[in-house]
């Protein structure tokens, strides 16, 4: 099938073709033939890298009015919405942060690239964008099985749909046990296959000698070194480019050094570029790195820093990356070799195995289209016992199914609440009717919710969120906290906080940003051993701008000194520490300052919102909202 047999507008199949896509790959032509092009739903469960993209357009670019294109990383939104508008006269917009288009610009748009949190937000906020969407595509839809972010996906799929009852909907999928019941609950036609626009041949490394997946073994050296940097090597002597999968930002950064000592190729161009980014003594080991052809990649890295990398490595000036999982996830960096060097990860409580499917999401960027012959991907094994177990466990080995995630407390409290906010629901029953709705409603039955459902709705009554004297209604509180997209816990915690802060005698940038990390929408930073005591002297020696007594404190100490010092690093950012400053003080990287502090730049603009329904009868609480205001304004004019 040729694009140019597509109903699409002549300039769209010119724009495909000087792409080089001018034959249907096969999965493509099961998508058109289960009516991607005429409205039907689709969902296409194929391989990374095998067109799944274009079975996207295909359905945005025929629909009769808008689309959605949603996305589960904001790194993925923009790499596909500078996909998206260079498709001739198409007006293409993107919602991924809190600052940005506003809901009235985002109509205007033929497709707006949002994450799922926006998608949630608009609809939360009854935007009008999003109920005139007639097409919305679900990019990486087995993330359906993530805590957090998989029920919101649910719940904002089932919200659409009684939105726009006829939406065409989409689903891209990796390869997943049971991808045949996610297209069921969308009522959508199943496209699966295991092709791949390159070979893909998998296999395990021990003992200098790879076995494949096809029977082949190949020796390769080690030379003394660690397995992962001969096969890297390898990979870079016979022409091609390595990914090399670790675990942790420190095996990352660690490793690209060692390897940093072999002459691989020069890059001396990308390292002036990351060294005049570079704003601390990571980013300036990274510039060195690159000199020789090697990068890290990991999530302390600032965005540009990432830019960068990601860029010279598909231009292949960069022969070598040394990522942590984060870069599997689909940011589109091909490379003729995967080499998946840690198979366990910290969950917390001990090391624990990848699952299957990301190991194979790792394995997927192996073969980069028209420059290889095929594309290799190893996992490294300490010996020939190892080797076999892990053979057992992820070579051939079907990826596990997808599960919701619903059925917690915290992913409930905040979607029933919405629910009843936004007018979806007005009785219990009604509730459990749209959770029925859901992924979870489709594997299970809503019923089994039940009991969960009914002590959220005692809490959000109790929280003062929901009036239940004639059915269900949400309060002035609960309709805020909606809104603005926190936690209902949050909106808890900070009004009785702004009610405590509004009686200290001094309110500092430290009062309010201890008081939105102390929120489970705030991501902490980690107090070790031995900075406890510090920290702990430095909360003390400022007691009389919390809203808590370090002194007397009642609750989990521990993680308050965590939330303490995330607060503290928050404030010294707002005051204008610099950032390799921060790195010595905190152990931060750029990216997690960006990060961090955005998120508490959004928090703090929340918690004044609701500032402003809690009654002030002394002008208290307005002095709070000022130094939130003005805390949030200094985090938004620093950029790290
Ligand atoms: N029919 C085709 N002919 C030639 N090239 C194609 C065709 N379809 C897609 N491509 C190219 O293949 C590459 C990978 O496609 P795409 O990014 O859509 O894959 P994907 O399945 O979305 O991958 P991911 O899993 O990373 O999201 C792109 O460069 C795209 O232009």
């Amino acid at each position: 099938m040729h694009v140019a047999d597509l109903p699409l507008a002549e300039r769209f199949v010119a724009h495909f073709e000087a792409q080089g896509v001018e034959e249907l790959y096969p999965p493509q032509v099961a998508a058109v033939e289960a009516g991607v092009c005429e409205g039907e739903r689709v969902l296409a469960a194929v391989p990374t890298a095998s067109g799944k993209t274009f079975v996207a357009q295909l359905a945005m670019l025929t629909s009769d009015g808008p689309a959605v294109y949603v996305v589960p990383l904001r790194a993925l939104a923009t790499e596909k919405y500078d996909e998206f508008t260079e498709l001739p006269d198409v007006s293409v917009g993107i919602a991924t942060g809190d600052f940005d288009a506003t809901d009235e610009d985002l109509a205007e748009h033929d497709i707006v690239v949002a994450t799922s949190e926006k998608v949630d937000s608009a609809i939360r906020n009854g935007a009008e964008w999003i109920s005139a969407v007639d097409c919305a595509v679900v990019d990486e839809i087995h993330l359906l099985d993530q805590d957090g972010r998989g029920p919101t996906l649910e719940v904002t799929v089932a919200k659409l749909r009684r939105l726009t009852p006829d939406i065409q909907l989409v689903g891209l999928s990796a390869t997943v046990g049971n991808a045949a019941e996610i297209a069921d609950w969308l009522d959508a036609e199943l496209v699966a296959s295991d092709w791949r626009p390159v070979e893909l041949k998998t296999g395990v490394y021990a003992e200098e000698t790879a076995v494949f997946d096809d029977g082949e073994e190949r020796d390769i050296p080690t030379g003394g070194d660690q397995p992962a940097i001969a096969l890297a090597r390898d990979a870079v002597d016979d022409g091609g480019q390595c990914l090399v999968f670790v675990s942790s930002r420190r095996s990352a950064q660690a490793l690209a050094e060692d390897l940093g000592d072999e002459f691989l190729d020069d890059a001396a161009e990308v390292a002036e570029e990351l060294r005049l980014l570079a704003t601390t003594g990571t980013g300036t080991d990274l510039a060195r790195s690159a000199a020789n052809a090697v990068a890290f990649h990991h999530a302390g890295l600032s965005a540009d820093q990432r830019r960068v990398v990601e860029d010279a490595f598909r231009d292949r000036e960069l022969k070598v990356i040394v990522a942590t999982p984060t870069l599997a996830a689909g940011v589109n960096v091909p490379a003729r070799r995967v080499v998946v060097r840690d198979h366990e990860r910290f969950d917390g409580e001990g090391m624990a195995s990848l699952p299957v499917l990301e190991v194979h999401q790792m394995f997927g960027r192996a073969g980069r289209p028209h420059l290889d012959p095929y594309g290799e991907a190893l996992l490294v094994a300490s010996d020939a016992g190892e080797a076999d177990e892990l053979r057992g466990r992820y070579v051939g080995a079907e990826p596990e199914r997808v599960t919701s995630k619903l059925d917690s407390e915290r992913a409930l409290r905040t979607h029933v609440l919405s629910t009843v906010a936004s007018g979806f629901a007005d009785s219990r029953a009604e509730v459990l009717d749209l959770l029925d709705e859901t992924f979870y409603g489709h594997q299970r039955a809503a019923d089994e919710l039940g009991s969960v459902v009914g002590d959220v709705l005692d809490y959000l009554a109790a929280a003062g969120m929901l009036d239940r004297r004639d059915g269900l209604a949400a309060t002035r509180l609960g309709t805020l906290v909606s809104r603005v997209y926190v936690d209902p816990v949050t909106g808890r915690s900070v009004v009785d906080a702004i009610e405590r802060a509004g009686d200290l005698p001094r309110v500092t940038s430290l009062t309010v940003l201890e008081l939105v990390c102390d929120t489970s929408d705030m991501p902490t930073l980690y107090v070790r051993n031995d900075e406890a005591g510090r920290v702990t002297d430095a909360a003390t020696r400022r007691e009389g701008e919390l809203t808590k007594s370090v002194m007397s404190f009642d609750g989990d100490f521990q993680r308050w000194l965590d939330v303490f010092k995330t607060a503290l690093m928050l404030a010294d950012w707002a005051d204008g520490v610099a950032l390799d400053e921060l790195a010595e003080q905190y152990g931060v990287g750029p990216g997690d300052v960006g990060r961090i502090a955005e998120r508490a730049a959004w928090l703090l603009a929340a918690t004044e919102s609701i500032a402003g329904y809690i009654a002030d009868e002394g002008g208290e609480v307005e002095r709070v909202a000022r130094v939130i205001r003005e805390t949030r304004e200094a985090l938004v004019e620093r950029e790290a």
